[in-house]
């Protein structure tokens, strides 16, 4: 069974909205992957794809060597979603997030035993929110927000975890934990994958970079990604002709 994620050729299309066309990517376990593309550009589209909420209509997606289905069953794939996919009112407290994440382990009765509380309490403490496991989820920051669905994802084990704009709202010093945090998770083996828009935080975040355009325009290390023609194809800019940006053209 091959560890990590592999996405061939796969299409996804919202009625008459192309949002993936022909995605070809492999994303390695042990290592963060940075996406990294700009609104609209397929991001979110790829997530569901690898947790099986969209079909494509074309192409597969393979998830620690089994189909998104059967990964979502065994919960191999945890999933830190947006915030603003996330009602924040909900009465649940940040340990019955984490615990959440213990579902898969817990057969039919969903009962918690003393192990998923232990594997709760300790995810608690990886993440640095031990003493906040009685607070409503609404009632942290969003740094700390972040960092509970996070702990869901290792309370859960999941050998995948995918992260969708975790810096979106988050301060610097949050946003250094939950860096660290991934790379201590990829360092056990997992597969991190992460979507970010903050390209500055990119280097120190991850390993390689994907920059997606509805397609996949670049895979590889992230010092080559960050480069101006790169970024401008993936952003969508015109760096106007070879030998650098237009000046003062007379109006
Ligand atoms: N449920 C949907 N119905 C119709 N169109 C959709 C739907 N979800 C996404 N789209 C469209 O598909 C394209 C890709 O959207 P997606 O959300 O995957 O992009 P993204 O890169 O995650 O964007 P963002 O950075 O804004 O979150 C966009 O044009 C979007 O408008």
């Amino acid at each position: 069974m091959s560890a990590g994620i592999e996405v061939t050729d796969v299409a996804v299309r919202y009625r008459d909205v192309v949002a993936l066309d022909g995605v070809t990517l492999t994303v390695p376990a042990g290592r963060v992957t940075g996406l990294v593309g700009m609104n609209g550009s397929g991001k979110s589209t790829l997530f569901k794809a690898i947790t099986g909420v969209v079909r494509p209509e074309r192409g597969t997606v393979r998830v620690d060597g089994v189909d998104p289905a059967t990964a979502r069953r065994r919960g191999v794939v945890g999933y830190v979603p947006q915030s603003e996919d996330v009602d924040w009112s909900f009465p649940l407290s940040v340990h019955d997030v984490v615990m959440t994440g213990r579902y898969g382990h817990q057969g039919f009765t969903r009962r918690a035993r003393p192990a998923d509380r232990a594997a709760v309490d300790e995810a608690l403490d990886r993440v640095g929110l031990g003493a906040y496991a009685g607070r409503q989820i609404g009632q942290l920051s969003g740094g700390q927000k972040k960092r509970a669905f996070v702990a869901r994802g290792i309370a859960q084990d999941a050998r995948v975890l995918l992260l969708d704009e975790p810096f979106a709202g988050v301060d610097k010093r949050s946003e250094a934990t939950i860096v660290g945090l991934l790379r201590e998770l990829a360092a056990d083996g997992r597969t991190v994958l992460v979507s970010t828009h903050d390209l500055h935080a990119l280097p120190d975040l991850a390993d390689e970079a994907v920059l997606l355009l509805h397609r996949v325009l670049f895979h590889g290390p992230v010092a080559d990604a960050l480069v101006p023609h790169r970024l401008a194809a993936a952003f969508g800019l015109d760096l106007g002709p070879v030998g650098g940006p237009t000046t003062g053209a007379a109006s």
